[in-house]
Protein backbone atom coordinates (compact mmCIF):
# COMPACT_ATOMS: atom_id res chain seq x y z
CA UNK A 1 0.00 0.00 0.00
CA UNK A 2 1.77 3.40 -0.86
CA UNK A 3 1.79 5.32 2.52
CA UNK A 4 1.58 8.47 0.08
CA UNK A 5 -1.81 7.67 -1.61
CA UNK A 6 -4.44 10.38 -1.96
CA UNK A 7 -7.50 9.22 -4.13
CA UNK A 8 -7.68 13.01 -6.20
CA UNK A 9 -10.88 14.19 -7.79
CA UNK A 10 -11.26 16.77 -10.79
CA UNK A 11 -14.79 19.11 -11.04
CA UNK A 12 -14.46 20.50 -14.51
CA UNK A 13 -17.47 23.61 -14.67
CA UNK A 14 -18.45 23.59 -17.71
CA UNK A 15 -22.22 24.49 -17.83
CA UNK A 16 -21.84 28.09 -18.81
CA UNK A 17 -23.53 29.71 -21.83
CA UNK A 18 -19.87 31.51 -23.31
CA UNK A 19 -21.70 34.86 -23.74
CA UNK A 20 -18.80 36.46 -23.86
CA UNK A 21 -17.94 34.63 -26.94
CA UNK A 22 -20.78 35.58 -28.95
CA UNK A 23 -21.24 32.43 -30.73
CA UNK A 24 -24.54 30.73 -31.23
CA UNK A 25 -22.60 27.27 -29.95
CA UNK A 26 -21.40 27.01 -26.49
CA UNK A 27 -17.72 27.74 -26.44
CA UNK A 28 -16.06 24.78 -25.11
CA UNK A 29 -17.54 23.15 -28.08
CA UNK A 30 -15.71 25.24 -30.71
CA UNK A 31 -12.65 23.40 -31.99
CA UNK A 32 -8.83 24.41 -31.03
CA UNK A 33 -6.58 22.12 -33.79
CA UNK A 34 -9.63 20.08 -34.58
CA UNK A 35 -10.66 19.04 -31.32
CA UNK A 36 -13.30 20.92 -29.27
CA UNK A 37 -11.90 23.03 -26.28
CA UNK A 38 -13.53 20.93 -23.28
CA UNK A 39 -12.03 17.25 -24.95
CA UNK A 40 -8.58 19.34 -24.81
CA UNK A 41 -8.92 20.08 -21.15
CA UNK A 42 -10.49 16.63 -19.85
CA UNK A 43 -7.53 14.94 -21.54
CA UNK A 44 -5.22 16.63 -19.71
CA UNK A 45 -6.51 15.70 -16.17
CA UNK A 46 -6.71 12.12 -17.79
CA UNK A 47 -3.30 11.73 -18.97
CA UNK A 48 -2.33 12.82 -15.49
CA UNK A 49 -1.40 9.71 -12.81
CA UNK A 50 -2.28 12.27 -10.01
CA UNK A 51 -6.09 12.08 -10.93
CA UNK A 52 -8.51 9.25 -10.09
CA UNK A 53 -11.41 10.95 -11.14
CA UNK A 54 -13.34 13.28 -13.50
CA UNK A 55 -16.19 15.25 -12.96
CA UNK A 56 -17.60 16.96 -15.60
CA UNK A 57 -20.53 19.57 -14.79
CA UNK A 58 -22.58 20.59 -17.83
CA UNK A 59 -25.92 22.46 -17.97
CA UNK A 60 -29.09 20.84 -17.69
CA UNK A 61 -30.04 21.55 -21.69
CA UNK A 62 -26.81 20.54 -23.25
CA UNK A 63 -26.41 17.07 -20.74
CA UNK A 64 -27.25 14.93 -23.59
CA UNK A 65 -25.65 16.27 -26.26
CA UNK A 66 -22.02 16.09 -24.29
CA UNK A 67 -22.94 12.35 -23.14
CA UNK A 68 -23.40 11.83 -27.38
CA UNK A 69 -20.41 14.19 -28.32
CA UNK A 70 -18.03 14.12 -26.33
CA UNK A 71 -18.04 11.45 -24.08
CA UNK A 72 -19.29 8.67 -26.37
CA UNK A 73 -16.59 10.04 -29.29
CA UNK A 74 -13.66 10.65 -27.77
CA UNK A 75 -12.01 7.51 -25.54
CA UNK A 76 -11.00 8.89 -21.88
CA UNK A 77 -9.62 6.56 -19.58
CA UNK A 78 -10.67 7.41 -15.77
CA UNK A 79 -13.72 6.59 -13.80
CA UNK A 80 -16.15 10.09 -15.76
CA UNK A 81 -19.40 11.60 -13.93
CA UNK A 82 -21.16 14.17 -16.12
CA UNK A 83 -23.58 16.02 -13.40
CA UNK A 84 -25.91 19.15 -13.97
CA UNK A 85 -24.85 22.43 -13.50
CA UNK A 86 -26.38 25.67 -11.87
CA UNK A 87 -27.17 29.25 -13.14
CA UNK A 88 -24.02 30.47 -11.94
CA UNK A 89 -20.40 29.04 -12.27
CA UNK A 90 -20.26 28.58 -7.82
CA UNK A 91 -23.39 26.52 -8.42
CA UNK A 92 -22.12 24.58 -11.11
CA UNK A 93 -19.18 23.43 -9.01
CA UNK A 94 -21.14 22.68 -5.68
CA UNK A 95 -22.85 20.32 -7.81
CA UNK A 96 -20.23 18.58 -9.14
CA UNK A 97 -18.86 18.74 -4.86
CA UNK A 98 -22.12 16.32 -4.31
CA UNK A 99 -21.05 13.87 -6.26
CA UNK A 100 -17.53 13.21 -5.80
CA UNK A 101 -16.51 9.58 -4.98
CA UNK A 102 -16.55 9.11 -0.69
CA UNK A 103 -13.09 7.96 -0.95
CA UNK A 104 -11.79 11.66 -2.53
CA UNK A 105 -9.20 13.34 -0.38
CA UNK A 106 -8.21 16.26 -2.68
CA UNK A 107 -10.78 17.80 -5.09
CA UNK A 108 -9.09 19.81 -7.79
CA UNK A 109 -11.57 22.27 -9.85
CA UNK A 110 -10.77 23.59 -13.01
CA UNK A 111 -12.26 25.49 -15.22
CA UNK A 112 -13.49 23.43 -18.91
CA UNK A 113 -12.61 26.46 -20.76
CA UNK A 114 -9.06 26.38 -19.63
CA UNK A 115 -7.51 23.66 -22.57
CA UNK A 116 -4.14 24.49 -21.88
CA UNK A 117 -3.11 23.50 -18.92
CA UNK A 118 0.00 21.82 -18.17
CA UNK A 119 0.84 18.43 -16.62
CA UNK A 120 3.08 20.09 -14.52
CA UNK A 121 0.38 22.50 -12.93
CA UNK A 122 -2.01 19.81 -12.27
CA UNK A 123 0.87 17.62 -10.24
CA UNK A 124 1.72 20.71 -8.42
CA UNK A 125 -1.79 21.26 -7.58
CA UNK A 126 -2.09 18.11 -6.34
CA UNK A 127 1.15 18.52 -3.98
CA UNK A 128 -0.06 21.92 -2.82
CA UNK A 129 -3.32 20.74 -1.75
CA UNK A 130 -1.43 17.56 0.45
CA UNK A 131 1.05 19.99 1.92
CA UNK A 132 -0.79 23.49 2.43
CA UNK A 133 -4.39 22.52 2.90
CA UNK A 134 -5.37 24.70 -0.52
CA UNK A 135 -3.57 26.41 -3.13
CA UNK A 136 -4.35 27.70 -6.28
CA UNK A 137 -2.42 28.43 -9.73
CA UNK A 138 -1.78 32.00 -11.10
CA UNK A 139 0.63 34.31 -12.26
CA UNK A 140 2.05 37.53 -11.28
CA UNK A 141 0.28 40.40 -12.82
CA UNK A 142 2.48 42.17 -15.77
CA UNK A 143 0.64 45.26 -16.17
CA UNK A 144 -0.05 48.00 -13.70
CA UNK A 145 -3.25 47.65 -11.86
CA UNK A 146 -5.52 50.79 -10.89
CA UNK A 147 -8.64 51.11 -8.94
CA UNK A 148 -11.62 53.12 -10.55
CA UNK A 149 -14.51 54.51 -9.21
CA UNK A 150 -18.00 54.11 -10.99
CA UNK A 151 -17.10 57.61 -12.77
CA UNK A 152 -14.22 55.86 -14.46
CA UNK A 153 -11.47 58.39 -12.55
CA UNK A 154 -8.87 56.66 -10.95
CA UNK A 155 -8.74 55.89 -6.91
CA UNK A 156 -5.27 54.19 -6.20
CA UNK A 157 -2.60 51.75 -7.52
CA UNK A 158 -2.15 49.09 -5.33
CA UNK A 159 1.91 47.76 -5.25
CA UNK A 160 2.50 45.44 -8.18
CA UNK A 161 4.86 43.30 -6.61
CA UNK A 162 1.86 41.35 -4.24
CA UNK A 163 -0.79 41.10 -7.65
CA UNK A 164 -1.56 38.03 -8.89
CA UNK A 165 -3.83 37.01 -11.38
CA UNK A 166 -5.03 33.53 -10.21
CA UNK A 167 -6.09 30.51 -12.89
CA UNK A 168 -7.36 27.01 -12.34
CA UNK A 169 -6.72 24.72 -10.80
CA UNK A 170 -7.93 25.51 -7.36
CA UNK A 171 -6.73 23.05 -5.35
CA UNK A 172 -8.49 21.86 -1.90
CA UNK A 173 -8.35 19.03 0.76
CA UNK A 174 -12.16 17.91 0.44
CA UNK A 175 -13.53 19.02 3.79
CA UNK A 176 -12.09 22.35 3.46
CA UNK A 177 -13.86 23.43 -0.02
CA UNK A 178 -16.76 21.14 1.41
CA UNK A 179 -17.10 23.37 4.30
CA UNK A 180 -16.53 26.65 2.25
CA UNK A 181 -19.20 25.82 -0.50
CA UNK A 182 -21.83 25.23 2.04
CA UNK A 183 -21.20 28.16 4.36
CA UNK A 184 -20.98 30.16 0.72
CA UNK A 185 -24.70 28.88 0.57
CA UNK A 186 -26.23 29.21 3.78
CA UNK A 187 -25.11 32.49 3.73
CA UNK A 188 -26.10 33.71 0.06
CA UNK A 189 -22.54 34.35 -0.69
CA UNK A 190 -21.04 34.44 -4.60
CA UNK A 191 -17.48 34.75 -5.46
CA UNK A 192 -16.08 34.38 -8.99
CA UNK A 193 -13.84 31.85 -7.71
CA UNK A 194 -13.13 28.86 -5.05
CA UNK A 195 -10.36 30.38 -3.69
CA UNK A 196 -12.31 33.19 -2.29
CA UNK A 197 -15.04 30.86 -0.17
CA UNK A 198 -11.91 29.71 1.59
CA UNK A 199 -10.28 33.09 2.10
CA UNK A 200 -13.63 33.94 4.05
CA UNK A 201 -12.95 30.72 6.71
CA UNK A 202 -9.63 32.09 7.54
CA UNK A 203 -8.34 29.24 5.66
CA UNK A 204 -4.51 29.70 4.65
CA UNK A 205 -4.50 29.53 0.72
CA UNK A 206 -0.99 29.24 -0.83
CA UNK A 207 -0.27 31.00 -4.52
CA UNK A 208 1.67 28.66 -6.82
CA UNK A 209 3.36 29.92 -9.29
CA UNK A 210 2.07 29.03 -13.03
CA UNK A 211 2.41 29.99 -16.77
CA UNK A 212 1.31 32.98 -18.86
CA UNK A 213 -0.11 30.07 -21.33
CA UNK A 214 -2.73 28.64 -18.83
CA UNK A 215 -6.13 30.91 -20.47
CA UNK A 216 -9.30 30.58 -19.91
CA UNK A 217 -10.65 31.53 -23.66
CA UNK A 218 -13.71 33.76 -23.10
CA UNK A 219 -13.65 36.07 -25.87
CA UNK A 220 -13.30 35.45 -29.78
CA UNK A 221 -9.14 37.04 -29.60
CA UNK A 222 -8.35 33.87 -27.04
CA UNK A 223 -9.26 31.20 -29.98
CA UNK A 224 -6.25 33.10 -32.33
CA UNK A 225 -4.09 33.06 -29.22
CA UNK A 226 -5.13 29.14 -28.56
CA UNK A 227 -4.37 28.45 -31.87
CA UNK A 228 -0.92 29.97 -31.71
CA UNK A 229 0.01 27.83 -28.50
CA UNK A 230 -1.51 24.44 -29.74
CA UNK A 231 0.82 25.15 -32.81
CA UNK A 232 4.21 26.19 -30.63
CA UNK A 233 3.58 23.00 -28.87
CA UNK A 234 2.74 20.58 -31.49
N1 LIG B 1 -23.21 28.63 -14.51
C1 LIG B 1 -21.97 28.35 -14.88
C2 LIG B 1 -21.10 29.35 -15.39
C3 LIG B 1 -19.81 29.01 -15.78
N2 LIG B 1 -19.41 27.72 -15.69
C4 LIG B 1 -18.07 27.32 -16.17
O1 LIG B 1 -17.07 28.03 -15.48
C5 LIG B 1 -15.93 28.22 -16.32
C6 LIG B 1 -15.42 29.67 -16.27
O2 LIG B 1 -16.47 30.54 -16.65
P1 LIG B 1 -16.48 31.52 -17.92
O3 LIG B 1 -15.26 31.42 -18.69
O4 LIG B 1 -16.95 32.83 -17.42
O5 LIG B 1 -17.60 30.83 -18.84
P2 LIG B 1 -19.05 31.31 -19.17
O6 LIG B 1 -19.83 31.60 -17.93
O7 LIG B 1 -19.57 30.25 -20.08
O8 LIG B 1 -18.77 32.66 -19.99
P3 LIG B 1 -19.63 34.00 -20.05
O9 LIG B 1 -19.46 34.64 -18.69
O10 LIG B 1 -18.99 34.78 -21.15
O11 LIG B 1 -21.06 33.62 -20.35
C7 LIG B 1 -16.34 27.80 -17.73
O12 LIG B 1 -15.69 26.60 -18.06
C8 LIG B 1 -17.83 27.68 -17.64
O13 LIG B 1 -18.41 26.69 -18.49
C9 LIG B 1 -20.26 26.74 -15.16
O14 LIG B 1 -19.88 25.58 -15.05
N3 LIG B 1 -21.52 27.09 -14.75
C1 LIG C 1 -12.06 30.83 -11.59
C2 LIG C 1 -11.43 31.82 -12.53
O1 LIG C 1 -11.10 31.23 -13.75
C3 LIG C 1 -10.12 32.32 -11.90
O2 LIG C 1 -9.52 33.24 -12.74
C4 LIG C 1 -12.32 33.00 -12.78
O3 LIG C 1 -12.54 33.71 -11.59
C5 LIG C 1 -13.64 32.64 -13.43
O4 LIG C 1 -14.38 33.81 -13.63
P1 LIG C 1 -15.51 33.96 -14.71
O5 LIG C 1 -16.23 35.21 -14.34
O6 LIG C 1 -16.36 32.73 -14.58
O7 LIG C 1 -14.83 34.10 -16.02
Amino acid sequence: MDNNFKYTTVIIPAAGKGKRMGTQMNKQYLELGGKPIIVHTIEKFDQSPRIHEIIIVTSKEEMEYFKKEIVSKYHFNKPLKVVAGGKERQESVYNGLKNISPEAEIILIHDGARPFVSLEEIEKSVEGAREYGSCVIGVRVKDTIKICNEEGYIESTPRREGLWAVQTPQSFQTSIILEAHKKAEEDHFLGTDDATLVERLGYPIKILEGGYQNIKITTPDDLTIGEVILSKRS
